[in-house]
């Protein structure tokens, strides 16, 4: 399996680093890393990992800042996103930490890691059929704690 790691400069923590380390746990892949400078760069970053770099699933790192255009630019990565998804037909999961998700900066680089790691692990059930099944609407989150599947 071929796993593309898409990461930026613009992050305060080194995301891509933590979701190779946990990759690598998780048996034999290639990783294709490509850094760029923000998570407006990662929709072709990821298109390129697929295309010249024959990924098989792409994970795309970045941590937007708090503010309101910080949002926007977000959202407007995440829209590349989905489209390079649906132009390649492959996955690409968004690990995003919004900077002002964290109380402070240990807080944040805790987060970012975790995240990452999580994510991780997410793309490696992912590219094994009937896994992820297993856990369907169980309220798994990716940091912070689950939130668990609601009771009736
Ligand atoms: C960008 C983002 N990504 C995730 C994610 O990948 N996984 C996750 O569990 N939570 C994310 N969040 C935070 C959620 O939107 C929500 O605020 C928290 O999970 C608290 O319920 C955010 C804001």
């Amino acid at each position: 399996m071929r796993i593309g790691v898409a990461d930026t400069t613009f992050a305060r923590v080194n995301m891509g680093k933590f979701a190779i380390d946990e990759l690598k746990k998780h048996g034999s892949v290639v990783i294709e890393r490509y850094t760029v400078p923000g998570v407006k760069d990662l929709p072709v970053a990821c298109k390129k990992l697929f295309e010249e770099y024959k990924c098989d699933i792409c994970m795309a790192l970045g941590m937007p800042g708090g503010k309101e255009k910080d949002r926007m630019c977000a959202h407007e990565a995440s829209t590349g996103l989905i489209q390079c998804q649906l132009m390649t037909n492959r996955h690409i999961i968004e690990v995003f930490v919004h900077e002002d998700e964290a109380a402070d900066d240990s807080e944040l680089a805790w987060l970012a890691e975790q995240r990452a790691r999580e994510h991780a692990v997410n793309v490696i059930k992912l590219m094994r059929p009937g896994t992820l099944e297993r856990e369907a609407g169980s309220g798994q989150r990716q940091g912070f704690s689950d939130a668990g599947a609601a009771r009736q």
